[in-house]
C-alpha cells in the first residue's frame, strides 16, 4: 500500500488498519487522520510522535499501561493481539523455560512496583537474552528517565508496526 493509497482512505477504512499502531491505543490514529495527506511513512510517524510527546506524563503512562507484559498473562491466555502475537513469538517468548517464564513474571511485578507502568521494549529488535539485561539495568532509572526510554520503545514497536502495514501489502485486503 503506498502512501497515496492510505490518504485515499476513508477514516473508517484508515482506523481498520491503523488503529493498533500503538498498543490498544486507536485514539492516537484517530487524532493524527486530521493531518493527512501525508507525504509518507516518516509524516505518519512524526504526526504520531509529535501527539504523544504533547501528552502530559499521565497520558504517557497510560500508553505504556496499554502494553501487555512480555511472557505475561495475556500471552498464556492467547489475550495478545494479534500484533503483540507476533513480536513476542519473534523474540522467543512463546517458548520460555518455566524458570524464564516465572524469571520475567517477578521482573515485570518488580519494575511495575517501581514505576507504576510496565516494562515495555520493543521486541523485534531484542532477543529474549537482551530484554532481560535491559529489564534489569533500567530498573534502575529513576521514574522520568524511565518513562522517556520506555516511550521511545512505543516509538519504535510502532515504526516496525507502520512498516509492515505500508511497506507490505498486507493492507491492500480492505
Ligand atoms: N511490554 C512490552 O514491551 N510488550 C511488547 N513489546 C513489543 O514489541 N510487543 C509487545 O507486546
Amino acid at each position: 500500500m503506498d502512501i497515496n493509497a492510505v490518504n485515499a482512505l476513508s477514516y473508517e477504512d484508515f482506523l481498520e488498519i491503523f488503529g493498533n499502531v500503538i498498543e490498544k491505543c486507536p485514539i492516537i490514529p484517530a487524532a493524527i487522520w486530521i493531518h493527512r495527506p501525508f507525504t509518507g511513512l516518516a509524516d505518519i510517524e512524526a504526526h504520531i510522535s509529535d501527539f504523544i510527546d504533547s501528552l502530559p506524563e499521565s497520558g504517557k503512562e497510560g500508553i505504556l499501561r496499554c502494553h501487555p507484559d512480555l511472557a505475561g498473562r495475556e500471552l498464556k491466555s492467547g489475550a495478545l493481539t494479534r500484533d503483540s502475537q507476533e513480536e513476542q513469538r519473534a523474540a522467543g517468548f512463546t517458548d520460555l523455560q518455566p524458570a524464564e517464564v516465572s524469571r520475567m513474571r517477578s521482573l515485570n511485578s518488580e519494575y511495575k512496583e517501581r514505576f507504576g507502568f510496565p516494562f515495555v521494549i520493543c521486541a523485534r529488535l531484542n532477543t529474549k537474552q537482551d530484554i532481560m539485561r535491559e529489564l534489569l539495568q533500567r530498573l534502575g532509572n529513576d521514574r522520568a528517565a524511565e518513562r522517556a526510554r520506555a516511550i521511545g520503545e512505543v516509538k519504535k514497536i510502532c515504526a516496525l508496526r507502520l512498516r509492515n502495514l505500508v511497506l507490505s501489502d498486507s493492507a491492500n485486503k480492505l
